[in-house]
């Protein structure tokens, strides 16, 4: 949890600039202006130097900011350091796709176990990941300190796994369900609905033309 006291549209971003330093500094640059990063990560200029100076970085007048220290500073904030291990609730069309997706690669976070119910795949490994019985759910989730859960199942059985995860410690859950959960409050929920973005985008498309949001 990073202990600055930051707008959450801004902590949202720190994981995009994040990424974008990095490839910056594999590049071998060492200095960014706001309007490079504006042009690369599209957030306006002005609304980078104002996310900066929440941590009191760090740019000078024409010279930019220095991308290494940057990045060991947002690195810090994001914990980059340490990996955290990401459980995955049902193991179906998305949860499969989300278990071929790399996260580790562009992030701190890798999915270290899955859950599900179908005795096909139970006991099996799905892109290197071990599939496990749901019954085995607590004692995993305790054994690899899983901080945080993906949730992949049909929304009819959601709400029980919700209370199961919380329960077992559980304190971030990645919603993909339909359902809108209720949670403990040390628990915290962030729904992914590719519907929704898909109607804003088709909204601001037939509104605004191709300007974006
Ligand atoms: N947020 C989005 O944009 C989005 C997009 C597609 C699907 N979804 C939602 O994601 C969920 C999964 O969709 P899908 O297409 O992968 O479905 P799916 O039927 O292919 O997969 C569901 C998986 O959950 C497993 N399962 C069922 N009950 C379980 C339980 N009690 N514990 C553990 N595992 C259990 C099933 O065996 C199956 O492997 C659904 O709720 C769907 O509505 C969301």
């Amino acid at each position: 949890m990073a202990e600055h006291d930051i707008p959450r549209a801004t902590a949202k971003r720190l994981p995009i600039y994040y990424r974008y330093l990095k490839l910056l500094l594999d590049a071998g640059t060492t200095r960014v202006s706001s309007n490079e990063l504006s042009d690369a990560v599209k957030f306006d200029a002005a609304t980078i130097r104002r996310d900066f100076s929440y941590f009191g970085a760090l740019g000078k007048r024409g010279y930019g900011y220095d991308v290494k220290a940057l990045m060991t500073f947002f690195g810090e904030i994001l914990n980059q350091d340490t990996l955290a291990s990401v459980a995955l609730v049902g193991v179906g069309n998305l949860g499969q796709a989300l278990l071929n997706f790399n996260f580790h690669q562009s992030s701190n976070a890798r999915i270290s176990a899955a859950f599900d119910i179908n005795e096909d795949i139970v006991n099996t490994i799905q892109a290197g990941v071990p599939v496990y019985s749901l019954d085995d759910l607590e004692k995993q989730i305790s054994d690899q300190r899983i901080d945080v859960a993906i949730l992949t199942v049909p929304a009819p059985v959601a709400q029980d796994l919700a209370n199961r995860l919380a329960k077992a410690g559980v304190h971030g859950i990645l919603n993909f369900t339909p359902l809108r959960l209720d949670v403990p409050s040390d628990v915290r929920v962030q729904n992914v609905d590719l519907t929704n973005e898909l109607q804003t985008l088709l909204y601001f498309i037939n509104n605004f033309g191709g300007a974006e949001a």
